[in-house]
């Protein structure tokens, strides 16, 4: 059975439209089985195209999505948002998780609103817990078209895109169906959350300089393995998946979320990279946290399969040596970075319950997306990012809690840390024949090793 695309559009005059058929055309030349969907227009006099009208089953149908909208006031038009806000009870239900996507928009004024519809749509993404692709950053099509890495972005043609438009959109259609590919070659394996650790002075969860040398030997000591399975991940013959979890501040907070994302990814058999940015004025560190990471360097994102960075939060957006060493991954123009077609995502520390965690952890969302990362945000995924405050965009701390994280934040970043890891693990994969897993077959794993078979809701409708 192929990997199934639903492209679900709303177009008043057609360009979206266009957009969206061209997009689904790229998806089946990719492989996929596709669904076109439209969402109905509110305009009475409006067209009436003649697609099915999409229900919100075709996204649980769906292993991957395009989303396609007009820009409407620098936003996602009503019609669409109402479509998108219909699939709540799937949501609730967690049902939504783990489909690959992008976004698709059109809009009259070349800067009139379309990347804010494009990231707007990202959000709705992120809280169902989908992984968010946009176009290819390194494709000639994607500069062609405008550049933006976001998704699609196009001019209102009246239902006649230009030839330039339209490649963008079978091209976005192609990539989107070969990640989402990738995704489903098995359903998502998550580990049972380990029992939450005992707030308190916190014992480093990975000891020492860490590197990949070590990273073959669980963590003895750390908190984030304890009753998580020694090797959950589904192992590839050639070697196991490799994590870079990358923090700038010597702040207690950072150090230890970096710590516990890297511990927990490693406790799935990970291995795993923990390396710190420099400069800037951070906090002093704690001797109890042990000596500080190594230096991060483009070779550890080249190395890795899966990202999370990690920073305090400075005017809402991550502290500016992040954002110095995330810019440094840039590749050449037309080239592939160290970032491109892996799982990416990140954490953040801010002062304040609502100082910037949020636009701090999407503002990094736009930088990986420029360096062709696919991301995997935690959404709601596991029922600790709710406990831990509920930030579906990665896992975050205010200082008004503490100088250290929760129990429930160091829960939620190990989940995160889980995730990405696995993600980064099925993306690295070429595609081939899946096999279904169910929960509790026999492959669902007995004895210590206890794994939780998430079925991703998928219908067969
Ligand atoms: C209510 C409304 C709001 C709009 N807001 C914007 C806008 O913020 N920026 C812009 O450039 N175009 C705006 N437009 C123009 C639409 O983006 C354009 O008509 C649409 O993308 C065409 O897509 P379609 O051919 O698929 O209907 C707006 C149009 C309408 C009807």
């Amino acid at each position: 059975m192929s990997h199934r695309v639903a492209v679900v559009y709303h177009s008043r005059h057609g360009t979206v439209r266009a957009l969206a058929a061209l997009a689904a055309e790229g998806a089946r030349q990719a492989g996929a089985e596709v669904r076109l969907l439209r969402v109905t227009d509110d305009e009475p006099a409006g067209h009436r195209w003649p697609e099915r009208e999409a229900v919100p089953e075709d996204v649980l149908w769906a292993d991957g999505l395009v989303l396609a909208c007009p820009t409407y006031y620098g936003n996602v038009s009503s019609p669409f948002k109402r479509f998108l806000e219909s699939t709540s009870p799937l949501w609730q239900r967690g049902l939504l998780a783990d489909r690959v996507a992008t976004a698709l928009t059109v809009s009259t004024q070349r800067h009139g609103g379309r990347e804010a519809t494009l990231t707007a749509l990202h959000h709705t993404l992120y809280h169902w817990g989908c992984w968010v692709a946009g176009s290819d950053p390194a494709d000639p099509v994607t500069r062609a078209a405008g550049g933006t890495p976001y998704g699609l972005a196009a001019d209102n043609r009246q239902g006649e895109p230009a030839s330039h438009e339209r490649a963008a959109a079978r091209a976005l259609g192609h990539r989107l169906a070969t990640l989402t590919a990738r995704s489903r070659a098995r359903f998502l394996v998550s580990p049972a959350p380990a029992a939450l650790p005992e707030h308190g002075p916190h014992r480093p969860a990975v000891e020492g300089p860490t590197d990949d040398a070590a990273a073959d030997v669980p963590a003895a000591t750390g908190r984030a393995d304890a009753g998580a399975p020694r090797a959950a991940l589904p192992r590839d013959a050639s070697r196991p998946v490799r994590l870079a979890v990358v923090h700038h501040g010597e702040e207690a907070a950072v150090r230890v979320l970096a710590q516990e994302i890297a511990a927990a990814a490693r406790a799935v058999g990970a291995r795993v990279r923990l390396r710190r940015v420099p400069g800037g004025s951070g906090a002093a560190s704690a001797a109890w946290l042990g000596p500080a990471a190594a230096p991060a360097t483009v070779a550890d994102i080249a190395w890795a399969d899966a990202v999370v960075f990690g920073a305090p939060v400075r005017l809402g957006a991550p502290a500016a040596p992040l954002l110095d060493f995330v810019q440094a991954l840039e590749p050449a123009e037309g080239g592939r970075g160290p970032l491109w077609g892996k799982a990416a995502g990140g954490f953040a520390v801010a002062a304040a319950r609502h100082a910037g965690c949020e636009t701090a952890l999407l503002h990094l969302g736009h930088m990986l997306l420029h360096g062709g990362a696919v991301l995997v945000p935690p959404g709601y995924t596991d029922p600790s990012v709710k406990a831990a405050g509920g930030n579906p965009y990665g896992t975050s701390h205010c200082r008004c809690e503490g100088s250290l994280p929760t129990p429930q934040t160091l829960a939620a970043a190990a989940h995160q840390g889980r995730r990405t890891a696995l993600a980064g693990d099925l993306l690295r994969r070429a595609p081939r024949s899946s096999r279904t897993v169910r929960a509790g077959s026999a492959d669902a794993g007995t004895g210590p090793v206890r794994l939780v078979i998430r079925s991703r809701g998928r219908s067969t409708a």
